[in-house]
């Protein structure tokens, strides 16, 4: 059976392009039902669009509280029936609706080696903190903020004349393909999660 994804964005989407080149092979296992986020005009939508991806827009600010737009968000996204939801670089927190109508089934790709630097800057933490290793993980998401059991992590080293842009770049090259591998590993092998250790297979 092709798994359904739903993916998550809010900008570039290189990590969605990743998944769409894997989807491409039958064999991955998956196909991605749908590409949703949280703002227009985003580069994420463009490459769905152009890879006849059904896409869905919910911003924040056109619905009366917080709740109300997770509410929406949350039944736009169930109704596309998806074994796993995928947000990368998808920057809004999902509300209490969103986590109970996908338990254990929401992953995020988030460019740090968690708990370390989380949030919405990862690589310029990590780059003010003078760690060598940086890296990214991904995880299943709980109601905190990138706190959620880890799925996979990949390091990646820190260069002395690296950028902020430099080592997020280097970071990304590393995060697609740990994302593109774990994602295959989930859909084909399935998961568990015991006592915040995630078990593929
Ligand atoms: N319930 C959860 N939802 C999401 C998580 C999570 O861990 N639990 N991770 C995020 C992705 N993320 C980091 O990887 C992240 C995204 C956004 C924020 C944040 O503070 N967002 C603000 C608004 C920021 C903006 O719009 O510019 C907000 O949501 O109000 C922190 C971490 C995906 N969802
Ligand atoms: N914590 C939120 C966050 O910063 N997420 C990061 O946004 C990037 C999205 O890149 P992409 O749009 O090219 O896939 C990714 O590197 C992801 O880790």
């Amino acid at each position: 059976m092709t798994a359904k994804l739903v993916v998550l964005v809010s900008g570039s989407g290189s990590n969605l392009q990743a998944l769409i080149d894997a989807c491409a092979d039958p064999a991955y296992g998956a196909e991605i039902a749908a590409v949703g986020a949280d703002r227009e005009g985003t580069f994420g939508i463009e490459r769905a669009e152009k890879a006849g991806i059904p896409t869905f827009v919910h911003r924040v600010k056109d619905y009366p509280t917080r709740d109300a737009w997770d509410e929406a968000l949350t039944a736009e996204v169930a109704s596309h029936d998806p074994e796993l939801v995928v947000s990368a670089g998808f920057l809004k927190l999902c509300g209490p609706r969103f986590l109970a109508a996908f338990p254990g089934r929401y992953v995020n790709t988030h460019n740090s080696l968690l708990p370390a630097f989380p949030g919405m800057n990862g690589p310029g933490e990590a780059l003010a903190a003078g760690v060598k290793l940086a890296g990214a993980t991904l995880f299943i998401c709980d109601s905190g903020v990138d706190t959620g059991p880890i799925v996979a992590q990949c390091a990646v080293p820190v260069e002395d004349d690296d950028t902020v842009e430099t080592l997020t770049e280097r970071i990304k090259e590393a995060e697609r393909a740990q994302l593109v591998a774990s994602v295959g590993r989930m859909v084909r092998d399935g998961w568990k999660v015991e006592d915040r250790r995630v078990r593929l297979g």
